[in-house]
C-alpha cells in the first residue's frame, strides 16, 4: 500500500516558470525516502505540493488514498506534518507551546485562534518532547535552545500532530555534522518505531545513502534517478547533479566527493 501517490504532477508558477515537469511516483507507507538534487531542481516545490501549501498546475496527488484538493485540504494537512530547515518555531514561546501548535490541525478554528488546548493535547505534547529527549526543556523559551535542539522541537511538533507522513525540507542544512547525524537518526527511529512515512529533501549525499531506503534524484523538475542507496553510483550522481552548459561544475564535484 502506498501512502503517497503522485500522478503526472506539474507546477507552473505565475511568472510562467515550470518547476515540475511531470512527476509520477508512489511512496510506500512506512518508507524512508530521500530526495536529492541540485539547487532549483524542484525538491521544495514537490514537498510543498504534498503538504497542500502549493496546488499542482496539472496531475493529481493522493494521500492515503484520498485526493489532495481544495475540498479536503484541512483534513489531509492534519495527516501530513512538515519539518523545516529554519525550524519555524515561535522564538518567544516556550518549547512545549511550540509543540502544542502541532495539535492545531486537530482543533476547531476558534480553538486555533485562541490557542485553546485540552489536557489531552498537553499529554501528547509532553510525550512528543520525551521522544526527542527534551522533557527538561519544556518551559524554556524556544530561542534559548541550540540549533540541534530547536530542530528536535520541530520534530516533536510534527509528532504531536500524529501524522501519517512527515515531510522534512532540508532539516539539517543549518546544523553541524553531529547534530545532523542525530536529527537524521531521530527521523529514522520515528519511521522504524511509529511506521510514519518519511520524505526528506537533502543536499548531503552521504546522509542520504546511510539513512534512506529509497533515493529519488531530481534535476530540472524531473525525476532522473529512483532506487535504493546501493544503486547511487557516481554515474547516477552525475545524472542527478549535472547542470546544462557547465564544463566544470563544483556542485557535481562536491556530490561525488561525498558519495
Ligand atoms: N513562487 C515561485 N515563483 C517562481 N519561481 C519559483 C517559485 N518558487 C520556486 N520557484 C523556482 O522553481 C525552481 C525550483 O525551486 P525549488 O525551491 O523547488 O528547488 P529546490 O530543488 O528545492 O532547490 P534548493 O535545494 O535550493 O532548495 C527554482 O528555479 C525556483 O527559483
Amino acid at each position: 500500500m502506498s501512502t503517497i501517490s503522485i500522478e503526472s504532477v506539474t507546477k507552473r508558477f505565475p511568472n510562467g516558470f515550470e518547476a515540475l515537469k511531470g512527476i509520477s511516483t508512489e511512496i510506500a507507507a512506512g518508507s524512508f525516502t530521500v530526495i536529492l538534487g541540485p539547487s532549483g531542481a524542484g525538491k521544495s516545490t514537490l514537498l510543498r505540493l504534498l503538504n497542500g501549501l502549493e496546488i499542482p498546475s496539472g496531475g493529481s496527488i493522493r494521500i492515503a488514498g484520498e485526493a489532495l484538493d481544495k475540498g479536503n485540504l484541512r483534513k489531509l494537512r492534519s495527516s501530513v506534518a512538515m519539518v523545516f530547515q529554519q525550524f519555524n518555531l515561535v522564538d518567544r514561546l516556550s518549547v512545549v507551546t511550540n509543540v502544542l501548535t502541532g495539535r492545531l490541525a486537530h482543533r476547531s478554528w476558534v480553538g486555533s485562534v485562541f490557542y485553546l488546548f485540552r489536557t489531552e493535547d498537553m499529554d501528547i505534547a509532553q510525550q512528543a518532547l520525551a521522544r526527542v529527549g527534551l522533557t527538561d526543556k519544556a518551559w524554556s523559551r524556544a530561542d534559548k535552545l541550540s540549533g540541534g535542539q530547536q530542530q528536535r522541537v520541530g520534530i516533536a511538533r510534527a509528532l504531536a500532530q500524529r501524522p501519517k507522513v512527515i515531510l522534512a525540507d532540508e532539516p539539517v542544512a543549518s546544523l553541524d555534522p553531529v547534530s545532523s547525524e542525530e536529527i537524521m537518526g531521530l527521523l529514522r527511529e520515528i519511521r522504524d518505531r511509529d511506521g510514519i512515512t518519511v520524505v526528506v529533501n537533502l543536499h548531503q549525499v552521504d546522509l542520504a545513502k546511510r539513512f534512506a531506503d529509497r533515493i529519488i534524484g531530481m534535476n530540472s523538475g524531473r525525476v532522473v534517478f529512483d532506487g535504493p542507496p546501493a544503486e547511487l553510483s557516481p554515474q547516477a550522481l552525475r545524472t542527478i547533479y549535472q547542470r546544462e552548459g557547465m564544463e566544470h561544475d563544483n556542485h557535481l564535484d562536491l556530490a561525488l566527493a561525498y558519495a
